[in-house]
């Protein structure tokens, strides 16, 4: 099995008579970057949300350090370490960048963020330099003064990589990292990444853009009408027939 950080078993899900995933098995390898891709509708999102807690399987599993978390609420999977970026950013508009960046550094060392406190805390040196930090890290510290909506969406998306980042997760979850970015913002985005790997972290990347795929991952999972239909490296992937016929055939 190597060293599996997150295990899906056999896991099922339907809405209402639309049967989702089936027979998902999943094993997210240590230190990995792990792709899901698939035609539109496969079930990538549904199977993300699954292993954040969003959404609970009819049948099956999902196992993380050993520790069954099927049944755990998305906050208490978020303490255990799996942090996710979601399609459309979730971070607080009002608050500055440096704000949005500290607030989840606070929940990490002192539980569930307490905005009205956040203003007060502002000045607090450690948070403070490692939200700087990532900041810089994710290409926005010359932004950390302004308010997140002002963001583009490339910004907003990168913003909540530092919300993320600063969380130190052991896992991290991104749905299409580069949708909607330039090329620009997407190979910026694809270094950014790539740095992250050179760290260490695990990462699980829903991805349309098959040049951030074959860019960044070290596995590749390919979901078509909610199964499994191939798996391997990227080349192997793009070499299958069946992944041809399903996917780069149908959608390209
Ligand atoms: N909450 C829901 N209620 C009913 N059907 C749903 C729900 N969420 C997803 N579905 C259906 O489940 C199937 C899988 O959807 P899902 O969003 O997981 O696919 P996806 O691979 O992420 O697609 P995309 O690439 O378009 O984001 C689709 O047929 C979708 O319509």
């Amino acid at each position: 099995m190597g060293n599996a950080v997150l295990s899906v078993a056999d896991v099922q899900k339907n809405f209402a008579g639309l049967r989702a995933l089936s027979d998902i098995d999943l094993q997210i390898e240590e230190g990995k970057t792990h792709a899901i891709i698939g035609p539109n509708g496969a079930g990538k999102s549904t199977l993300l949300n699954v292993c954040v807690g969003r959404l609970a399987p009819d049948q099956g599993a999902v196992v993380f350090h050993g520790q069954v978390i099927t049944g755990k609420k998305p906050h208490e999977i978020n303490q255990l370490g799996i942090a996710r970026v979601f399609q459309t950013p979730e971070i607080f508009p009002d608050l500055t960048l440096l704000q949005n960046v500290m607030a989840p550094a606070y929940a990490r060392r002192d539980g569930p963020i307490r905005l009205n406190l956040l203003t007060r805390l502002d000045d607090d040196k450690d948070v403070r330099l490692e939200a700087e930090h990532i900041l810089e890290d994710v290409g926005l510290a010359a932004k950390r003064h302004d308010e997140a909506s002002a963001l583009s969406r490339g910004d907003k998306r990168r913003l909540e990589l530092a919300m993320c980042l600063v969380q130190h997760p052991k896992l991290l979850l991104l749905d299409e990292p580069t949708a909607g970015m330039s090329r620009l913002d997407t190979n910026r985005t694809i270094d950014l990444l790539k740095r992250i790997k050179e760290r260490g972290m695990t990462k699980v990347i829903i991805e349309h853009d098959m040049h951030v795929v074959f860019s960044l991952a070290d596995k590749v999972s390919v979901l078509a009408q909610g199964r499994i239909i191939a798996e391997g490296t990227p080349d192997e992937v793009r070499a299958d027939p069946k992944v041809q016929e399903a996917y780069l055939g149908g959608a390209h």
